[in-house]
């Protein structure tokens, strides 16, 4: 628990992915140090599944999983550290798509809408993709959704193709403790 009780905060969903080196790893390991950062909790985790790729198709199959945070950060302030976590886990951008350590995408913060060069929320593509949509369905929870971002997943979920191409893989992918962090 890093979220100190006289701060305001916010809840936000991530979206995480990865498909180069120890996947499952990375996703924990990510998890870790965002949890350990003062003002992030991981509050919930989906089970993670094994995707094809989209977009660019010759690279590995990913492992795709949302996680729910508590945070104090502002949404540029949270990005931020997201990139940070990306960069200290190998993550190179050279091919957009293409194949990655881990991705780390900042899907809903509530109450908050940004269009700014470096963060845009909510973000632009998550009701386009499977990969997304299927973990988050798992942690967005109908009496916590004032937003109405339940039902707006659900009516993406209907439409959308690439459901069926996904795998479960683990259902119990982190929790609080079980993992050292280097951070
Ligand atoms: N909501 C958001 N979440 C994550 N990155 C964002 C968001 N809005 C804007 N960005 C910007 O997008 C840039 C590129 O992100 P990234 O390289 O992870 O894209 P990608 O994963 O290849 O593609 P996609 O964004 O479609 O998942 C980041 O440097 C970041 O500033
Ligand atoms: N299955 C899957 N495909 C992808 C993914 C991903 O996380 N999972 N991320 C991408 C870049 O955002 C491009 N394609």
């Amino acid at each position: 628990m890093t979220i100190h009780s006289t701060s305001e905060v916010s809840e936000a969903y991530i979206a995480l992915g990865a498909n180069l080196g120890d996947r499952e790893g990375t996703l924990k390991e990510a998890l870790n140090r965002l949890d350990h950062y003062d003002g992030i909790e991981v509050v919930r985790c989906s089970n993670v599944y094994e995707t094809e790729p989209v977009g660019y198709l010759d690279q590995p199959q990913f492992l795709n999983m949302a996680a729910a945070l508590r945070t104090t950060l502002a949404p540029e302030n949270l990005l931020h550290v997201m990139l940070d976590i990306e960069a200290q886990l190998g993550r190179v951008r050279d091919i957009r798509y293409g194949p990655r350590t881990v991705d780390l995408d900042l899907l809903w913060v509530e109450g908050q809408s940004y269009d700014t060069a470096d963060l845009t929320l909510p973000h632009p593509r998550m009701l386009e993709r499977a990969f997304v949509l299927v973990p988050l369905s798992d942690i967005v929870l109908p009496d916590e959704d004032s937003s109405g971002l339940r039902g707006i997943i659900t009516a993406a979920l209907q439409d959308i193709d690439g459901k069926e191409g996904m795998r479960l893989w683990t259902s119990n992918v982190w929790e609080r403790g079980s993992e050292h962090s280097e951070s």
